[in-house]
């Protein structure tokens, strides 16, 4: 049987090398005939991730190269998705659209993939005719892989998840200027540093000046992030939410099927100074007074990943952080314990790497459930 055709646009952005690295390690492209798609490059050499020939980079824009494609995956972004998906479905394209970016998800037509949460749907859309998956938030696939459980059994009232969201997730540039801060700080106050006769008051005062300074990088993020946090992500909406944080309820409940009465799910999304795990702190209601090794029990037998960390000091400092977390599939879940407003609310943290299961992965395994059904 010959192999499927499969585009891929925007794989050496940062999703994208992160979605070729997995792609490799899985041995994907052993099943597909891969095309290389860019929008800058027409007509360079095409990468040898796949380890055969793939020719060159065809231009992306292109929409009779991209109709020959029986799969396409894009991690090239909104504006891209926005130009070319109309334009490719109006000339009659029916292959199956694969797409990291937001602006589809919320799309009737469209499914948002996180299979370990709702596989069942995907292959149920799959036969009834849905050709386009779209990736979820990183927030919100991350807190339904750790949580699917209690979801799953309908066992949540409501969530109110309070995110510590690192720097890729607004992008490569963002990532390396949080670096260039970290070091700029020190830079700044080295000499006093390294003079342990220094009033730690001192060093904090100059430190606060510098940050608040025009000598700061600060281009990208366009405010502080080491040495502080934005307590805002994305874009402003009449809501009083952000854009993010409004996703968390949307996104959710349309990948969990539930339409007539959402779980409500709000909180504060804020950047923080990690490179690329998000973390959220997540208080919930259930619905039943359940006992916490009964709740333990739930998350973690949902999925192969979500790993349940014993609400113990030495434990949580070890496995719940962002840098134990990096590079890894692991989405481990702690700090579960009653909290004191009732037996009912109960506290857990949770860990995901925002390139692996929070973009690439569930585009990936949306390819491998495709050539495989
Ligand atoms: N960042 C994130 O955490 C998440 C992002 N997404 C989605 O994925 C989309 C892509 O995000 P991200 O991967 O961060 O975007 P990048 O900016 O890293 O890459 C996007 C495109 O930029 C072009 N590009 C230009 N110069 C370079 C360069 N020097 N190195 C690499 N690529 C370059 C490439 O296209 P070309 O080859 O055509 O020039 C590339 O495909 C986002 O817009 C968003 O929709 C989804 C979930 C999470
Ligand atoms: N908004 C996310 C990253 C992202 O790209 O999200 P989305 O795919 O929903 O646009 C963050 O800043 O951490």
């Amino acid at each position: 049987m010959s192999q499927q055709k499969v585009g891929l646009v925007g794989w050496r952005g940062m999703v994208g090398s992160v979605l070729m690295q997995r792609m490799q390690e899985e041995q994907d492209f052993t099943h597909i005939e891969p095309t290389f798609f860019t929008t800058s490059q027409k007509g360079l050499p095409a990468p040898d991730f796949a380890g055969k020939d793939a020719g060159v980079l065809e231009d992306a824009f292109d929409i009779e190269a991209l109709r020959q494609q029986d799969i396409i995956i894009t991690c090239q972004g909104g504006d891209y998705t926005k130009d070319v998906y109309a334009k490719l479905r109006d000339a009659g394209w029916q292959g199956y659209w694969i797409d990291a970016a937001s602006s589809l998800r919320m799309a009737d037509d469209a499914i948002i993939v996180l299979d370990p949460v709702n596989g069942k749907e995907i292959t149920e859309g799959i036969d009834k005719g849905v050709r386009t998956f779209v990736g979820g938030n990183c927030t919100v696939s991350l807190m339904l892989l750790a949580l699917g459980g209690l979801f799953e059994q309908d066992l949540v009232e409501w969530a109110s998840p309070m995110t510590y969201q690192a720097a890729s997730g607004s992008g490569a540039k963002h990532m390396r200027e949080l670096i260039s801060q970290m070091g700029a700080i020190h830079s700044n106050v080295k000499d006093k540093i390294d003079d342990p006769a220094t009033a730690i008051l001192d060093i904090d005062q100059q430190v606060a000046e510098f940050i608040r300074s025009d000598d700061y990088p600060s281009t990208q993020f366009g405010v502080p992030l080491a040495g502080s946090l934005i307590p805002y992500i994305d874009s402003q909406l009449p809501s009083g939410q952000s854009r993010e944080e409004w996703k968390a309820q949307a996104e959710a409940n349309k990948i969990l099927g539930i339409s007539d009465a959402p779980v409500p799910i709000d909180g504060i999304c804020v950047r923080v100074g990690a490179m690329r795990c998000h973390s959220q702190a997540i208080t919930l209601k259930l619905k039943q007074d359940l006992p916490l090794q009964e709740i333990e029990r739930i998350l973690a037998e949902h999925n192969e990943w979500v790993k349940v960390i014993p609400n113990d000091r030495d434990d949580t400092m070890q496995s719940l952080t962002p840098a134990t977390v990096t590079g890894t599939l692991s989405i481990p879940v702690g700090r579960i314990r009653k909290l004191t407003m009732g037996p009912e609310y109960i506290s857990a943290f949770t860990v995901g790497d925002q390139l692996l299961w929070g973009a690439a992965e569930p585009l990936r395994r949306m390819l491998r459930i495709i050539l495989s059904h």
